[in-house]
């Protein structure tokens, strides 16, 4: 059941036990349970089972549930650490994985959902660079406090990219000033995305995202086909006309043949700061029927916080310090890095059989 070395070696009764009950444990972050080979150490301390798993993907808030699980079902106390180790496999230099986040509209909240979401994928232990792709409208340096910083060269041909919060950025915004870009013509566009692509100095990532611009023209359409990315994140806001744009953005996507990891829906709703009731402001469960339609997850329903404007433009870290939207995102971070790993394992021939245990 768990390989040869199992068939061999002398494993405690409490030890096999809990590389059992792991193997069995399922959620939406788990959909295959914890495998054997991830169980790098399990020993015991005094009278506790320390426990350490190197996950292929980014979930280390699942700490505290697996910890709980194993409470639920077995005598002895475990303390469980979840390390992350994402298999090396490359998909552009040293980056594991790109990751776009586009929008069919302005707006919507694409820009920050790109930071929160790169923010929290590092929160949940990985490497993350962001790349902001929205060359008209670059939102990012601000997003991140880095305003008027300019970022250094490494030599001749390559720059360091910037730096806050442990996060790696580059932004045509660091570079040259915003009106510069507005005029640019799309082959220019493109061109500089590619440039800001290629010629940063990136080091290893597990991830990077990118924040693209907004809409889905031919612009959206050559930058998507330059970038090898694993998928593309969609964010829409419940409003009918982001729901019919975000349509347009997962079409757009299809025709080259980009996954779709899934959708955002920011502003979902607001928590009254009064009675905590949920309002459905812009309309209810049009991100979830627009997803269901096209067989993709809903990945996230971020509410509306009256305070994100204002902190995000003060370069706030949501992520660290805990707000309405942190566990929203962090969930979301956890699921696309699980669902990416899932999605190259199949690719690669490994079937992997879901199953009720
Ligand atoms: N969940 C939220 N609650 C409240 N305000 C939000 C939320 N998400 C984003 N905002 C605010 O909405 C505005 C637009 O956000 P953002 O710049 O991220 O959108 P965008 O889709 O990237 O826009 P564009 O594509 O035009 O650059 C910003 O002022 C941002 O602070």
């Amino acid at each position: 059941m768990f390989g040869i070395k199992s068939l061999f070696s002398k494993e405690d009764p409490v030890e096999k036990q809990i590389i059992e009950l792991l193997s069995g444990y399922r959620s939406a972050i788990f959909p295959m349970g914890i495998q054997s080979e991830w169980i790098k150490q399990t020993n015991k301390e005094s009278d506790c089972w320390q426990v350490r798993i190197e996950l292929p993907f980014a979930a280390r808030s699942q700490t505290a549930l697996i910890q709980s699980y194993l409470a639920e079902h077995l005598k002895v106390t475990t303390n469980i650490v979840l390390d992350t180790q994402l298999p090396e496999a490359y998909k552009f230099k040293k980056i594991k994985h790109i990751i776009l986040v586009a929008s069919g509209k302005g707006g919507v909240g694409k820009s920050t959902t790109a930071v929160n979401f790169a923010l929290a994928l590092q929160s949940q232990g990985a490497n993350v660079g962001l790349l902001d792709a929205d060359i008209y409208g670059p939102s990012i340096p601000s997003l991140l406090g880095l305003v008027g910083e300019q970022p250094t060269a490494k030599d001749d041909k390559m720059l360091n990219p910037m730096e806050k919060y442990g996060l790696k950025s580059m932004s045509i915004g660091y570079l040259v000033p915003a009106e510069n870009a507005t005029v640019w013509r799309g082959p220019m566009a493109s061109q500089a995305l590619n440039q800001l692509l290629n010629e940063t100095d990136w080091g290893d990532l597990d991830y990077l995202i990118v924040d693209m611009p907004p809409g889905t023209g031919d612009i959206q359409l050559t930058m998507t086909q330059k970038l090898p990315a694993s998928g593309a994140v969609i964010v829409t806001t419940p409003q009918d006309l982001a729901l019919a744009d975000a349509q347009k953005g997962i079409a757009m996507f299809s025709q080259v043949n980009l996954p779709i990891i899934g959708l955002v829906e920011n502003m979902s709703f607001f928590n009254c700061t009064h009675c905590g009731e949920k309002n459905h402001l812009f309309g209810q469960d049009g991100g979830n029927q627009l997803a269901a339609r096209h067989g993709v997850p809903l990945l996230a329903e971020i509410p509306l916080d009256v305070n994100i404007r204002e902190e995000s433009e003060r370069g706030a870290n949501f992520i660290e310090n805990a707000s309405p939207i942190t566990e929203h995102y962090t969930y979301c971070a956890q699921l696309v890095s699980s669902m990416l790993f899932l999605q190259s394992h199949e690719n690669q021939g490994v079937k992997i059989v879901v199953t009720d245990d």
